[in-house]
């Protein structure tokens, strides 16, 4: 399936039981030697009695993760061509927490993707206080970012030209900064107007990404916090573009976007 470009093997593991090593995962997300994905996702049942499914995340290296957008929009239309539900509203359990998400009567799904988080504990980021954008030292050069968790971590920074932005050279070592410990999604965002952006993210666990749905809504987060951008943001991504809604404070961000199916088969590991 794929989300804006950001493609993922998603595997039934309600209907039938499925247990897959790093190793597996590794090989099912080589665009070589396997299916090639940015990401997998396993729809299983819910450990959460308020749940109807729950959803897990691993990055193309392996390491399974807390949150992905995109994903959680092809989970949705993943389960209803499925038919493993007809609820177009549903309720699905994450690492960390539940999400809403909701099938649009014009195919387009809408998720509640829960409040954002600043608190340098919850990013992780290592900082001696809170702060709306922190200096970080890249490659000896000082970059100004926001951090944000939409439940997965996210350095959002401000660049004034998309195409020439250092994504390649910079992403894999802000993704690995000390600075945090549990590594980091790193996004570089041109603001067009205060209702438009355009984002690239080199993401944790996976390089650089046709799009990234966390990163869309960070980067629409950290905006709005900096009082440049206004809800609703129109985030543009190399692989199509994402609806951002987000009232500030303790309120959810809703991100709105395409899931297309891409081919279903069967593969032998
Ligand atoms: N592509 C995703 C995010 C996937 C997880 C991310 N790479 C991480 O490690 O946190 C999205 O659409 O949000």
């Amino acid at each position: 399936m794929q989300g804006i470009g950001n493609d993922f093997v998603v595997i039934d593991a309600y209907s039938q039981a499925i247990e897959l090593t790093s190793d597996q995962i590794r090989q099912l997300a080589d665009r070589h030697f396997g299916i090639g994905c940015d990401q997998l996702l396993l729809v299983e049942k819910p450990t959460n009695p308020s749940a109807d499914f729950r959803y897990r995340i691993f990055n193309a290296d392996g390491g399974e993760v807390e949150q992905c957008g995109n994903g959680a929009r092809c989970f949705v239309r993943f389960v209803h061509d499925k038919k493993l539900t007809t609820k177009t509203q549903i309720t699905v359990e994450t690492a960390n927490g539940l999400i809403y998400p909701t099938l649009e009567d014009n195919g387009l799904v809408t998720v509640n993707m829960g409040a954002p988080q600043f608190e340098p504990s919850q990013i992780p980021f290592i900082a001696d206080a809170n702060a709306i954008t922190y200096q970080l030292n890249v490659a000896d050069t000082e970059v100004e970012i926001s951090t944000v968790s939409m439940g997965n971590p996210h350095a959002v920074q401000i660049v004034e030209d998309i195409n020439t932005a250092p994504v390649s050279v910079h992403g894999p070592i802000i993704e690995n900064h000390p600075r945090f410990p549990q590594r980091v999604n790193a996004g570089f965002m041109q603001i067009i107007h205060p209702h438009e952006i355009r984002l690239r993210v080199f993401e944790r666990g996976a390089g650089e990404t046709l799009a990234c749905g966390t990163g869309a809504c960070a980067a629409a987060v950290a905006g709005i916090n900096l009082g440049k951008l206004q809800s609703p943001v129109k985030v543009m991504m190399r692989g199509g573009n994402l609806n951002i809604c987000w009232n500030g404070g303790n309120s959810p961000v809703m991100m709105t976007g395409p899931a297309v199916h891409v081919f279903s088969g069967e593969i032998t590991i």
